[in-house]
């Protein structure tokens, strides 16, 4: 059985303190894929939300003092609960407080994947890279020597989205060559690809990289098909065909159209 049949047998919940802009379309996209979203980030409870989570999504879209206390809290609680864990660093590298929130983070939780575009990633270890609010800058570095350095630095997989994804543990890596551009045109793609990798991690059984990838070329699968049915419409209708085809791409239609390399 793949990780998504898995997942859509079990229906797992996923714990989201996610940014403003993207909550509804989240929320919407682990319905469509088949898992149960809870989006909520107070302070009062995210600590309890841990035991009843099967994965957790962090994000620091719009990032204030009380999303960081909660996403503390709730880190510390997952933690203690050993339930996977990813982080989206969004727009790291584009502020001081970011940069050293993102940093702090990834110091106080045990991060099960961290997954941001390359200057994000690129920020959270201290390298340089360009950005632009929060969209990745041009770059001259090496996107897989870098995932692979933040994964050792970090411990934990780390996922370089892009017009090749990059998913790497610091010794194996897959590249994931699915997807299209037009996913840079509606806001949230990348944020939701968060919380869809930690869906999949809910039913991972310790095969934590292969699930991770499959994540990724099951949305990436999502995106190419929803484009090609939307063609020369526009983003409005592509980010609605979107979410049909999360709900819609089969387990063999990942299969046939998984165009993912690996290397070591
Ligand atoms: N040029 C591209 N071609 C195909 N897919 C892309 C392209 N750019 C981004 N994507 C996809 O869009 C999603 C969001 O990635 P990205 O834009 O890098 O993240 P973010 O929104 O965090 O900056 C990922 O699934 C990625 O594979
Ligand atoms: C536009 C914006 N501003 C703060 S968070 C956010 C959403 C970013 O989402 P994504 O990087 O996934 O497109």
């Amino acid at each position: 059985m793949t990780f998504l049949q898995k997942l859509r047998n079990k229906n797992p919940l996923v714990h989201n303190i996610t940014n403003t802009v993207v909550t509804n379309f989240t929320a919407n996209g682990l319905l469509a894929l088949g898992a149960s979203p809870f989006m909520t980030d107070g302070i009062e409870e995210v600590a309890d939300v841990a035991s009843i989570a099967d994965a957790v999504l962090f994000n620091m879209g719009t990032l204030n003092e009380s999303i960081v206390n909660s996403i503390l809290i709730a880190g510390k609680s997952s933690n203690e609960r050993n339930l996977p864990i990813v982080f989206d660093p969004v727009g790291a590298g584009a502020t001081s407080y970011r940069t050293v929130i993102a940093q702090l983070i990834t110091q106080e939780i045990k991060l099960t994947v961290l997954r941001g575009n390359v200057a994000e990633v690129a920020h959270v270890i201290g390298e340089s890279w360009s950005i632009k609010g929060v969209d990745a800058g041009t770059g001259e570095g090496n996107v897989i020597q870098l995932a692979q350095k933040a994964a050792q630095m970090l411990d934990c997989i780390v996922v370089i989205t892009g017009a090749d994804d990059v998913i790497t543990d610091g010794q194996t890596t897959y590249i994931v060559s699915n997807g299209h551009p037009i996913m840079t045109k509606v806001t949230g793609c990348g944020c939701l690809l968060g919380s869809v990798i930690a869906a999949f991690l809910s039913v991972s059984e310790q095969q934590i990289i292969e699930s991770v990838t499959e994540a990724v070329a099951f949305y990436s699968i999502a995106a190419e098909i929803a484009a090609e049915k939307t063609v020369a419409q526009g983003p409005g209708s592509f980010q609605i065909e979107f979410l049909n085809q999360l709900a819609l791409v089969t387990p063999d239609v990942v299969q046939q159209r998984s165009n993912i390399q690996k290397i070591h």
